[in-house]
């Protein structure tokens, strides 16, 4: 565990947030009037792409230990779409799913066909399945563990988990989290039960009511407020404020393309996933599956740390002397290629350099984001400017090469854990008991414009050249 930050306390009430993201579980304590960061905490979680739900609650406890004092209301955001499956008695019947276990793949063509076809499913739940969506994992589940399926009376999300861990009560969740699980309609706002039975072998179990936008989950046994939580990604959100022509790239385990928008979408090509957002609006997302992991694991190969990396990838030109790196190293989700593994193009012996490697991969990282800038844009989602955050958002080689890769201008807030402060504002609101969440000022740590768009607009091309030689089959 960490602490890593610590200042004296405000004058007002005091709320906490907890981020339960796919490699650790970070927790922030707020002033409640102001977002001003008190106290902040984190947790390792294990490596891998599904994990007993008890090692999410040990991390938070572990987190949030001594960290809680004064604290009238928590909530939580957690990675989206993984399956918790219950029984009868409230246990996990398996471990849970991961949104980056691809494994459902299939699973989620097939549901896809017998739902009607992309088109059909976007318009009934905003999103075309993929092997991230809780209702893939639920028809991999009922295909290859009838057994334990039929065992299955409740299925939750990661964060409904953790809030009813916090509450003791009934599971809850909202319309953002349920909107990531492929059997919830964000333009109707209801379950799509008829679906869920459909995937799940003709039964649907029982899932959480939603909580409206602001509405508490209840209280901890000590009179703590618990707010309804939300996903990861619609915590950013919420901890960034974010407004119309803002899209935030965020460079986690996942990397993650989104902003909020007042009306739902449904892409039918499946590239864009139409969710809520934890406001009562909408938050188109574009999801990778490969981010900060490309750099890190490019660091490791190169037998250096993230500085190392960074002073690497620095000293290489633009284009990386022609290397190009589709970096799809656990698979992908976008593009859809839940099978595909990472391909460098372009080697020869000038330039073959850990330099040029380096570059390679912060530029093959940043292409496929770019891609979905481009997909929102089809979405009618204007673009302005990019809020970069999440854990890769601190390298410097990524800061340089993304103005350009997008095409945009690129806002780095002070560096904070944006999906807790999310939360923690959820819980703020939920506290203050008001129609809209508490103002709570964006600080910028840099401002980065777009100085030669020409690079970016030659290092896609050869990007998507690679891509379409590798991929044939790939739109776009
Ligand atoms: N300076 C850096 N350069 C590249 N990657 C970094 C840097 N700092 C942290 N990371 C990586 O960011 C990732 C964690 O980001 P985070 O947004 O917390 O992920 P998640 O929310 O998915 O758990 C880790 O893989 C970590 O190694
Ligand atoms: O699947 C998605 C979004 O649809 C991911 O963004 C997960 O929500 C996990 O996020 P991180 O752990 O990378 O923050």
């Amino acid at each position: 565990m960490s602490t890593e930050h610590e200042s004296a306390p405000g004058s007002g009430e005091l709320v906490a947030g907890i981020d339960s993201s796919t490699q650790s579980t970070k927790v922030v304590v707020c002033d409640a009037a102001s977002g001003e960061v008190l106290r902040s905490a984190s947790a390792e979680h294990h490596d891998g792409t599904e994990i007993d739900p008890e090692v999410w609650w040990n991390a938070l406890c572990r987190a949030t230990d001594g960290l809680l004092d004064g604290v009238s209301a928590i909530g939580v955001g957690a990675q989206q779409h993984g399956l918790v499956a219950l029984d009868a008695d409230g246990a996990v019947v398996r471990p849970a799913l991961l949104w980056n276990d691809t494994r459902s793949a299939e699973a989620a063509e097939r549901i896809t066909a017998e739902f009607g076809g992309a088109a059909a499913v976007a318009g009934m739940t905003g999103t075309v399945p993929v092997a991230s969506l809780t209702v893939a994992k639920l028809r991999w589940m009922a295909e290859h563990e009838p057994r334990l399926a039929d065992l299955v009376t409740d299925v939750v999300l990661p964060h409904d988990w953790l809030t009813a861990r916090l509450t003791g009560g009934e599971y809850v969740t909202d319309r953002g989290d349920a909107s990531g699980t492929g059997y919830w309609s964000p333009g109707e706002g209801r379950y799509r039960h008829d679906l869920l039975a459909r995937a799940f072998g003709g039964r649907s179990p029982n899932t959480p009511r939603v909580l409206a936008p602001g509405e508490p989950a209840g209280t901890t046994p000590s009179g703590v407020l618990v707010s309804a939580g939300t996903g990861d990604n619609m915590a950013a959100a919420l901890g960034l404020g974010i407004a119309p022509g803002d899209v935030v790239v965020s460079l986690g385990t996942s990397g993650t393309v989104f902003a909020c928008s007042g009306t739902a979408t449904g892409d039918p090509t499946g590239t864009v996933a139409g969710f809520a957002d934890a406001t009562g609006r909408f938050l188109p997302l574009v999801c990778t599956l490969n981010a900060a992991r490309v750099l890190t694991s490019t660091a490791e190969l190169l037998g250096t740390d993230n500085a190392g990396f960074d002073r690497l990838a620095r000293s290489a030109e633009p284009g990386a002397g022609g290397l190009t790196l589709l970096p799809y190293l656990d698979g992908e989700r976008t593009p859809n290629l839940p099978g595909a593994t990472g391909t460098l193009h372009g080697l020869c012996r000038d330039n073959m350099t850990p330099e040029n490697l380096a570059r390679a991969a912060v530029e093959g990282m940043l292409c496929g984001l770019a891609e979905g800038l481009d997909a929102l844009r089809g979405q009618d989602v204007p673009v302005r400017r990019v809020l970069l955050i999440g854990g890769a958002a601190r390298s410097e080689a990524v800061r340089r090469v993304a103005p350009g890769i997008f095409g945009v201008p690129v806002t780095v807030p002070r560096q904070a854990e944006y999906v807790a402060l999310g939360a923690a504002r959820q819980a703020a609101w939920s506290l203050a008991g008001t129609d809209r969440p508490p103002e709570w000022p964006l600080a910028t740590e840099v401002d980065l414009p777009v100085d030669d768009e020409s690079d970016g607009a030659r290092i896609r091309q050869a990007h998507r050249s690679t891509l379409h030689r590798m991929h044939p089959g790939v739109h776009g």
